[in-house]
């Protein structure tokens, strides 16, 4: 989907890099209408030769370039972006934060009274299978939203929700794929065990993924009933099931999805 206008991306760096080849692949900006800032002149040289964008470390001048901005350096470093912006974001550009645990109103109030909309973006944004919720601060329009969608939606899925619920977006979506390549790894280890290949147990392993997480977006079939069609009485399914719930994942993933939550809470505070 198109993006009008300019796009400024401060924090090229894995998220901001990701969205910025997001943007280039997909054609919905081309390289003369978007500049992003890192903090070191070597990365910004490397991604000015990379996607023949211009990169650079002044901040400032970014901003006042663009119509948009998207922020993406992490939380610690927030503080000293803002500074090198203030004053520089033109009346009505949206401010677009995907930075975890940053409220709207954090930015509001560094910023002025401008229109922030905040997101929650992963990193399947690499390969355009981002999931990513949107929600809006104070001085944000609808068609600041939009703003927001278009720019996402170039690398993926966005769901708009409250901005209440962004602590557990990020716990859920934000830090979810570091859960599966957990898993993955786990499971991969697992063939090791049982005698296979490290090739041949990937393959199997990323293969199985795949597939599983294809039905689960594309049957919207509820994810019990797709576990019960896999697990035949008496079967080796059910005897992987019960090592499972007596080794209590379920109530792993509940307390650490939780506990990612409240860490996004502290990011917010500090
Ligand atoms: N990684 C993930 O899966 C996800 C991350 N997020 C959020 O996205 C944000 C970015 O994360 P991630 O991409 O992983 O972080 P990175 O550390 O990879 O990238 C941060 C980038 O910000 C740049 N930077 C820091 N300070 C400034 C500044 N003052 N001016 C301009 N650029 C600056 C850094 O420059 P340099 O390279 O020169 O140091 C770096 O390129 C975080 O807030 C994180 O919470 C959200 C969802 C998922
Ligand atoms: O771990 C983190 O803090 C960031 C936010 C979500 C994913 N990565």
């Amino acid at each position: 989907m198109d993006v009008n206008g300019n796009i400024g991306i401060l924090g090229a760096g894995r998220m901001g890099e990701a969205l910025l080849s997001g943007l280039l692949r997909s054609g919905a900006a081309s390289p003369d209408r978007i500049r992003a800032t890192v903090r070191r002149p070597e990365r910004a040289a490397e991604l000015t030769a990379q996607y023949d964008v211009e990169v650079s470390t002044d901040s400032a001048a970014v901003a006042e370039w663009a119509d948009q901005v998207v922020i993406a350096v992490k939380p610690q470093t927030l503080g000293q972006l803002l500074d090198q912006i203030v004053g520089h974001i033109r009346p009505g550009e949206p401010v677009i934060s995907v930075v975890a645990g940053i409220t709207c109103a954090r930015f509001e109030q560094a910023l002025g009274d401008i229109p922030v909309v905040r997101v929650m973006s992963n990193v399947p944004v690499l390969v355009d299978e981002a999931m990513s919720a949107i929600s809006p601060g104070a001085f944000a329009t609808e068609a600041d939203l939009v703003t927001a969608e278009k720019l996402l939606t170039n690398v993926g899925r966005v769901v708009r929700l409250g901005e209440q619920h962004m602590d557990a977006v990020t716990a859920l979506a934000g830090s979810g794929p570091a859960y599966f390549f957990l898993l993955a790894e786990a499971m991969i280890d697992a063939g090791l065990l049982l005698g296979l290949s490290r090739d041949v147990s990937t393959e199997l392993i990323v293969q199985t993924m795949v597939g599983s997480a294809l039905m689960l977006r594309d049957t919207g079939r509820h994810p019990v009933e797709l576990r019960e069609s896999v697990t035949s009485p008496g079967g080796t399914t059910i005897a992987a099931v019960r090592v499972l719930e007596e080794q209590r994942v379920r109530a792993a993933f509940l307390n650490a999805i939780e506990a990612a939550r409240d860490r996004a809470v502290e990011l917010g505070a500090d």
